[in-house]
């Protein structure tokens, strides 16, 4: 048996919809806590966590930046930091109200965990069997609005779970007892690209009651692969899956969401120094899905979204270096919003500083999602798609007009580059008096040789010397000036060769855009006349069925009158009535073939005519005796007119009235 990790829309649509695109944007989250070291002060000397701003401070001699002390630091920032005081209340106080509303919205949900080993991942995320954590809360929280909202808002829902293991690059049910488990095997769907577990099998769960013993199945250590003992480190990651459909009749509408709860194994390598009870080979598979997942995060940190997400071509080969990343490739860059958790304690340097450098490069992510909605019906199918357009259409037009006010700032730009011409006219100015005051200069130049030649040491070549002084000066400056206005033309004018091819790729996009309105437009306008006419043949076929069904009723009103009138007639004279029938309906019934009358609701294309209706000799016979018994021609075929006419009997449509 397949099962289908991402739920399908279950009611098939004779008519195809236009696909579009509904999906939005949505960064991955990532939340820190850290775990309470028993015996170890929290210095803060090297990581500084703070709930408050929700960043954690890296202070090392060795960082990336530093500051005026000499010190230096990095900061990271994550959506939400938990210090080691924060209680499990805390974390799903945070957690679990948002995820619920968004599954029972329709958006795909993960809550992943990743740390080192014993940093409370399985403790926040599955608890024990003492004690709760956020599986069991969330599903009891869930059980519990789901349950509501049939009450009050008549919303039905099944829920199906399922549960498997990762270990050793093979993947197992854990629903299934231990001693049966059997690797199973992974692949998606060349038409969907949907994830499928050959041999999976999901549970059908009414109310938490019922999912209790499936939430105790993944709760127990010993009940998973490569356990070898209470003290020691998980081996293999646990994937807990819900799957919710929600049906709202009287809205027609069918929401599947479904919601992930992923426990990853420790991010730490397993090396030979502890593991020494298995083999290299062993190790190097117990490191590879860890491995695979740093990987997948950093390319998919580097690529740009659009790139990532595009449907089949989206399937690259980043998210199949593991099984793992294989189930999680919906989770990083798909359709699901996920929240990740990350666990460290502090005091471990080197583990703390990979899990929040990993946390940083997971929450660049953007994943694209969309609620899974869809209606029961054509018709609501095709409203929806209507709606959806038409946000799409309002989108679009606000853009534009984004995009306008934009252009006519950059327009506004060019005409203060008419400022341009009057550097221009300025420039050239001071070109003029440049020269002017060379000429000047020469002609003091020679003055002065001259009067040095006549008078070497008059007093008046000091004076001379003083304004020539100052007009070099003034040159100088002139020059500077120059130069400046010149670096400043050639910037302007960068810059308006910017703004303009700026302003050309804005309106070919503006065009663009409002070719993709008319398009959609038209599209819309294409659904709607579809649906006018659905719904004119939908009416035609209303009253069709309508006459169809009050014929029928005449017909049976006669039929039963003349049922009557023969059992009110006196018991017929031998051989005028046939011994085989004796029953006027029976004959009626058989001979008239109701199912092919014009009135019947499978009516073949060329209706039946009253005249050809058989009946047997007997059966008018019989009538013939409800009336005076007079002797009338035999005629091949029921003629009505040679049936007493009660108010009810139908008139035949060839008889005009
Ligand atoms: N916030 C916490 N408060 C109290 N105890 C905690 C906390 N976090 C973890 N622990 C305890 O630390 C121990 C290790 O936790 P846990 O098993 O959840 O680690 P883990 O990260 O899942 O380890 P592994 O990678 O091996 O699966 C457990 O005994 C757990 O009860």
């Amino acid at each position: 048996m397949h099962w289908n990790l991402i739920s399908k829309e279950q009611t098939a649509s004779p008519v195809p919809l236009p696909t579009i695109d509904n999906t939005e944007p949505c960064h991955i989250d990532v939340l820190l806590r850290t775990i309470p070291e028993k015996g170890l002060p929290n210095d803060e000397s090297t990581f500084k966590a703070s709930s408050s701003d929700n960043t954690v401070l890296f202070r090392t001699s060795n960082g990336p930046s530093q500051n005026t002390t000499g010190d230096t630091h990095s900061t990271f920032q994550f959506d939400k930091v938990f210090d080691a005081n924060a209680t499990q209340k805390d974390v799903q106080d945070f957690l679990l109200d948002p995820t619920i509303n968004d599954v029972l919205r329709g958006y795909n949900n993960t809550i992943l965990t990743y740390g080192p080993s014993f940093s409370g991942k399985s403790y926040s995320l599955i608890g024990s069997q003492d004690g709760g954590g956020i599986l069991p809360n969330i599903c009891k929280a869930l059980f519990s609005t789901l349950e509501d909202r049939e009450k009050t808002k008549g919303n039905n829902f099944s829920v199906c779970v399922l549960a498997f293991e990762i270990y050793m690059e093979k993947t197992y049910d854990l629903l299934v007892p231990l001693p049966e488990r059997k690797p199973l095997k992974l692949h998606r769907s060349s038409s969907t690209m949907d994830l499928e577990i050959k041999d999976i099998r999901p549970a059908h769960v009414n109310s938490f009651e019922d999912l209790k013993s499936y939430i105790q199945s993944v709760q127990n250590p010993g009940n998973r692969m490569g356990y070898s003992g209470k003290a020691e480190r998980s081996r293999s990651h646990v994937v807990f899956q819900l799957h919710v459909e929600q049906r709202n009749r009287r809205h027609d509408i069918l929401k599947n969401s479904s919601l992930y709860l992923i426990d990853l194994h420790g991010a730490d390598k397993f090396d030979k120094r502890i593991e020494n009870t298995l083999s290299q080979d062993a190790l190097k598979k117990l490191n590879q899905s860890i491995e695979a997942l740093k990987n997948t995060v950093q390319s998919l940190e580097t690529k740009s979204l659009d790139a990532v997400y595009s449907a089949k071509a989206s399937h690259s080969s980043t998210y199949r270096e593991s099984q793992l990343t294989e189930v999680l490739k919906d989770s990083l860059g798909g359709n699901r919003k996920t929240k990740v958790i990350l666990t460290c304690f502090l005091s471990n340097v080197p583990t703390t500083l990979s899990t929040l450098k990993f946390g940083d490069s997971i929450r660049q992510i953007n994943n694209r999602v969309m609620d899974n909605t869809s209606g029961l019906n054509l018709k609501k199918k095709m409203d929806l798609f209507v709606q959806d357009m038409k946000i799409k259409d309002d989108n679009y037009i606000s853009q534009i007009n984004i995009l306008k006010a934009e252009v006519d700032i950059l327009k506004g730009h060019n005409s203060e580059s008419d400022s341009k011409e009057d550097m221009a006219t300025k420039f050239d100015d001071s070109k003029k008096e440049n020269t002017k005051l060379k000429l000047q200069l020469d002609s003091i130049a020679q003055l002065l040789g001259k009067l040095t030649n006549e008078e070497p040491n008059n007093n008046i070549n000091d004076e001379v010397s003083v304004i020539l002084m100052k007009r070099c000066e003034q040159i100088a400056q002139l020059e500077l000036s120059f130069d400046r206005q010149v670096n400043a033309n050639s910037k302007l004018e960068k810059e308006l060769e910017y703004k303009k091819s700026k302003e050309e790729a804005l309106e070919s996009m503006n065009v663009k855009l409002l070719e993709q309105i008319q398009l959609q437009e038209r599209e819309i306008q294409e659904l709607l006349t579809t649906n006018a006419i659905l719904k004119g043949e939908l009416e035609t076929h209303t009253k069709l069925t309508e006459t169809c069904n009050e014929r029928i009723k005449s017909l049976e009103g006669s039929v039963k009158e003349l049922g009557i009138n023969k059992s009110a007639t006196p018991s017929p004279r031998k051989g005028s009535v046939s011994s085989s029938s004796g029953n006027t309906m029976s004959h009626i019934e058989e001979g008239s073939e109701l199912s092919n009358s014009p009135w019947s609701l499978n009516a073949p294309s060329k209706p039946v005519g009253w005249g050809v209706r058989k009946v047997s000799s007997s059966s008018i016979a019989t009538m013939g005796s409800q009336e005076s018994f007079t002797p009338r021609p035999f005629k091949k075929g029921l003629n009505l007119h040679s049936i007493k006419v009660t108010p009810n009997t139908p008139k035949s449509p060839d008889s005009g009235n």
